[in-house]
């Protein structure tokens, strides 16, 4: 079985009902959150063996986080603390034309202050077959930037797939601070998945989708580069030798869905994507890059960031585009 270890932070995540504004509703849909757990909870859903690793305040609300994603077969590796607080948002779903809005509540949070020690002493974080966080982390503190710099490069340095999602948050940080973190982070990443409208407003790149994968191989040593691309689905580009050899492009458009709930969607793509990529000795891109719009597509189904999905109706969802009845 495939291991992977992914390192974040995890928000309770507070919504009214879809209609209801978080100015008037009198309840709220209580969850919880985070890029990086909701990717190890895709991949376990899907049979990777997944491990998240964070720092929590040791309260009851901490405690509510570790036991939802140990729910979903995830195993934790938590640094307790007195402390910090514990991280949380907001989503007040819009509809058309009102815009879905996120207010967060977590400064200060206990993660913040995570060292590679906090998160990795007693994991067997080298053994792993890759490691994921995303670009939230770096951008959550000066601390969360060194350390994830140096889990990146430790992981790099062990032979262990680095993935890293740039998943830029502007209301976290500027794209030109963004942009300084993560060309440098991406330096030691195997598998940069970006979306292509970050790649725009963050790395100033200005192409097409498929010249910014051309780019981005270019600029760093990657074994395979994703270029999401929202309801267009998603580009892959196996990285070839460069000797003449520009690699291998895979164009995958993005399965139909009736969305629940968009939230999560990126995540359980990229969880749906590794648990496939990593599975055995053969690591094939294509099958992987259905694997993950398929399970995206699943999700969006879905209330709440998880994909709660199992392997065949991921399967299903590939075998038969249009969907029908299982009867
Ligand atoms: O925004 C953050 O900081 C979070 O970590 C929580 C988000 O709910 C997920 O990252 C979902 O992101 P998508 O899968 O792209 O919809």
């Amino acid at each position: 079985m495939s291991t992977l270890v992914t390192f974040g932070e995890t928000m309770l995540r507070l919504s009214p009902t879809a209609g209801d504004r978080i100015e008037t509703a009198t309840q709220l849909d209580f969850r919880t959150a985070g890029a990086e757990s909701n990717v190890a909870i895709a991949a376990s859903n899907l049979g990777c063996e997944a491990t998240w690793a964070s720092k929590l305040p040791d309260s009851p609300l901490g405690r509510r986080v570790t036991r939802e994603v140990r729910s979903h077969g995830v195993e934790t590796h938590v640094a307790w603390t007195d402390e910090a607080r514990q991280g949380a948002y907001y989503i007040e779903q819009g509809s058309q034309p009102r815009s879905t809005d996120v207010i967060y509540d977590r400064a200060d949070a206990a993660i913040t202050t995570a060292t590679p020690a906090d998160l990795t002493d007693g994991l067997e974080f080298e053994r792993a077959d890759a490691v994921y966080t995303s670009g939230i982390t770096p951008a959550l503190s000066d601390q969360l930037e060194e350390t994830t710099e140096t889990l990146l490069e430790r992981a790099n340095a062990a032979g262990v797939t680095t993935v890293f999602d740039l998943n830029y948050r502007s209301k976290l940080w500027s794209p030109a601070e963004a942009k300084a973190c993560c060309t440098s982070l991406l330096e030691t990443v195997d598998i940069p998945i970006i979306a292509a409208r970050d790649a725009r407003t963050v790395l100033k790149q200005t192409g097409s989708d498929e010249e910014i994968a051309r780019e981005i191989a270019e600029a760093y040593d990657a074994e395979v580069i994703i270029i999401t691309q929202g309801e267009d689905g998603a580009l892959a580009l196996e990285a070839g030798d460069g000797d003449g050899d520009d690699g291998i492009l895979y164009d995958q458009p993005a399965y139909p869905a009736e969305t629940v709930d968009a939230i999560g969607t990126g995540d359980s793509f990229v969880g749906g994507f590794l648990a496939r990529y990593l599975e055995g000795d053969e690591r094939n891109v294509e099958r992987a890059l259905a694997y993950g719009s398929a399970t995206a597509a699943l999700k969006r189904t879905l209330e709440g960031d998880l994909a709660v999905v199992t392997p065949e109706e991921v399967e299903a969802v590939i075998d038969d585009a249009d969907g029908g009845i299982a009867r």
